[in-house]
């Protein structure tokens, strides 16, 4: 592919600004290719301005390939234009944008300041630390007048993006990422290094189709946090990306593999734990990498990779059907002399048993259980072993397979082999993965530099396997890194969402726990709205009512979600609903609407009683479900990125925060 061209997402920002008229007009002439002016008295000549239409003008970095930087009326450009200069960061490599006039203009007044104070944030680094960590000559003068945070926080919208993200670390006490010391400091080099800022086009049709993907649809562009770890040149092993809801994990998903494959020649696997969350990753990637690149990548769910990997030796796959697995389970139950239900034996079963392939009663009796609750006495496990030797027997021995079990064969297959399928690995959602399916991850990739690149968010988990990692040969160390900022929902629809965990901390795959603390919203909008209703009658209609108001403000049906805790009432709700997404509050993991609606939210239903562990057979098992049912209204309450509407008829769920 040739690049003809650059673009930086603040040009393409503005550009969504602008009216539909001039944003075609700013089309028109992007087409007609551009002529860039040297800007007379400009304290960088690299910066130059091409005039759009009669009142707008790009600022252009003259390099190969050209760069558009921004996009304003044509006096403010020149005036950008003017004042500004265009420097490499020193650390990353990465193309910086100064305003040096606004840095010079407030200079005197900080240094005033600074003499008042007795310490300055910064003064126990040296210039030489500063620098090195790519911290610019007129930066650095500004940098040495600052006392605190606050302070610092002034120079937010002033202060090259990298640049200031390394000092607040710095003034936080943490460390910012080594330096990656890169190898040219030209410009060119500096705009194909900075993938998260700068997009790279072959030409006016390219960026023309680049301006057209609507913002909520574009995975191009990345916060300087995002890219720090998407485009960290290289991890020893493998590493974690944490962070909450909408706080761009997908997105560094997709940005990893295409460093990656820039990088290496792959193959990369890049895999989460369904087909609907997958197909959704691939067809995001087509906009990053090109099909040479998409050719060296896999993008398939957990469960289609280990199907795929079982058939080639063994054949096509019969899986078990509900009815059967419920048989199972109610038989397995009746060989432990009734004494355990059908639903803790399967938990028993899978995350224990199977988990741990224990093979026998000794095994049993010697297994930790961890994160299963109740505390089983000796007598107990023997009364257990029976029904869960019997559930071993048909699971493991007859033909008869289930997704975890084949991705378990899947991995013995794969361990076996001494040629990985994979250089390397990408998953997203990890919080949800069985320890069958951990080893199968381990099993596709050699142990290395890179290999395994995992993403999640304990307070999403909406599956109940609790993992220890470096129980299944993946170990982490240091190599966490957590996103706090959520680019998706309002910081008034977070705030409910956070009070539905009530605080609680998860652990956090690695031994530790994760804090709720942290997460922030810039945006804002309306409080959700919950509604309640005497009679399930009235709740759906005051539904339908709603969707049609939403409708009614121009808001497409593909665009709203509406989820129920149980498969019954969202059949009930899609009857009614023409377009609009309508699932299980499950089938909303991953996926983001305009609005949503979550129905049926009533005490017997959210909690689903179903869904939880007796109280009276395992009180801490049955908290532990509880809290996985938090979870799962946590995440349905987090796909909307405009408002949120809750409703419920009869009682209202005890999870609602008060
Ligand atoms: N740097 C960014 N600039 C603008 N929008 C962004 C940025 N990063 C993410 N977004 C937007 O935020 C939304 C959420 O991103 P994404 O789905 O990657 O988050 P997530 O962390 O995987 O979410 P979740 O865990 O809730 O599924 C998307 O609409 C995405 O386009």
């Amino acid at each position: 592919m040739t690049q003809s061209l650059a673009v930086h997402v603040d040009f393409v920002n503005r550009y969504g600004r602008l009216d539909p008229a001039r944003r075609e007009a700013v089309g028109v002439a992007l087409e007609r290719g551009l002529t860039t002016d040297p800007v007379p008295g400009a304290r960088d000549e690299r910066l130059r301005t091409a005039t759009l239409t009669d009142r707008l003008s790009a600022v252009v970095v003259a390099a190969d390939p050209p760069l558009l930087l921004g996009l304003h009326p044509t006096d403010e450009a020149t005036a950008v234009a003017e004042r500004s200069a265009v420097t490499v960061n020193g650390a990353s490599g990465v193309l910086e944008i100064t305003d040096l006039d606004e840095l010079e203009r407030l200079l005197p007044e900080y240094r005033k300041e600074a003499e008042k104070a007795s310490a300055r944030l910064f003064d126990r680094l040296t210039d030489d630390r500063l620098r090195a960590l790519g911290i610019s000559p007129p930066v650095l003068d500004i940098a040495r007048t600052i006392r605190d945070l606050d302070q610092l926080r002034t120079l937010e919208n002033v202060l090259p993006e990298a640049q200031y993200t390394t000092l607040h670390l710095l003034g936080d006490g943490l460390t910012p990422d080594p330096p990656e010391r890169p190898e040219s400091g030209d410009l060119a080099a500096a705009i194909r290094r900075s993938q998260g800022r700068i997009a790279l086009v072959d030409g006016p049709a390219e960026l023309l189709a680049l301006l057209a993907v609507p913002p909520s649809r574009q995975r191009i562009f990345l916060t300087p946090a995002q890219e720090a770890v998407a485009y960290r040149h290289s991890f020893p092993g493998p590493a974690t990306v944490f962070g909450g809801p909408g706080t761009g994990k997908s997105v560094v998903a997709l940005h990893r593999v295409k460093h990656l494959l820039a990088r290496s020649a792959g193959p990369v696997l890049l895999t989460s734990f369904s087909d609907e969350l997958t197909d959704a990753l691939d067809r995001d990637l087509s906009q990053l990498v090109d099909a040479t690149q998409r050719a060296a990548v896999r993008v398939l769910s957990l469960g289609r990779f280990a199907d795929e990997t079982v058939s080639a030796e063994q054949g096509p796959i019969r899986y078990v059907t509900d009815a059967e697995h419920e048989r199972l389970w109610a038989d397995a139950a009746r060989r432990t002399g009734g004494r355990f239900g059908p639903h803790f034996l399967r938990r028993e079963w899978e995350d224990v048993v199977f988990a741990q392939r224990v093979a026998d009663l000794d095994g049993y009796l010697a297994a930790g259980r961890r994160g299963r609750g109740l505390r089983l006495s000796t007598a107990q496990k023997q009364q257990l072993w029976p029904g869960l030797a019997e559930a071993s027997r048909v699971l493991l021995a007859t033909g008869v397979r289930t997704p975890l079990t084949v991705a378990d064969q899947a991995a013995q297959l794969l361990a076996s082999r001494p040629d990985k399928p994979f250089a390397h690995v990408v998953v997203d959602e990890v919080q949800d993965l069985h320890p069958a399916q951990w080893r199968l991850l381990r099993a596709a990739v050699a142990a290395g530099p890179d290999d395994l690149f995992l993403i999640g968010d304990p307070h999403q988990r909406i599956h109940g396997h609790r993992v220890h990692l470096a129980g299944m040969g993946v170990d982490v160390g240091d190599r966490t890194v957590r996103l706090t900022a959520n680019h998706r929902t309002t910081a008034e629809v977070l705030d409910w969402a956070v009070r539905v965990l009530e605080e609680t901390d998860s652990d956090d795959l690695n031994g530790g726990v994760d804090s709720m603390r942290g997460y922030r919203a810039a945006r804002h909008g309306p409080a959700p709205e919950v509604v309640g209703y005497l009679t399930a009658a009235e709740e759906f209609a005051g539904l339908a009512e709603a969707v049609a108001g939403w409708r009614a403000e121009g808001v497409p049906a593909d665009e709203i979600g509406v989820a129920a805790r149980t498969p019954a009432v969202a059949d009930r709700a899609r009857s009614m609903l023409d377009g609009v997404f309508v699932g299980t509050m499950h089938a909303l993991k991953g996926l983001e609407f305009r609005r949503v609606a979550l129905i049926g939210v009533n005490a017997g239903a959210v909690p689903d009683s179903a869904a939880l562990t007796p109280e009276d057979d395992d009180p801490l098992g049955y908290a532990m479900d509880v809290q996985q049912e938090r979870s799962l209204l946590f995440v349905a309450a987090t796909r909307t990125r405009e408002s949120l509407r809750v409703s419920w008829w009869g009682t209202p769920s005890p999870l609602l925060p008060r």
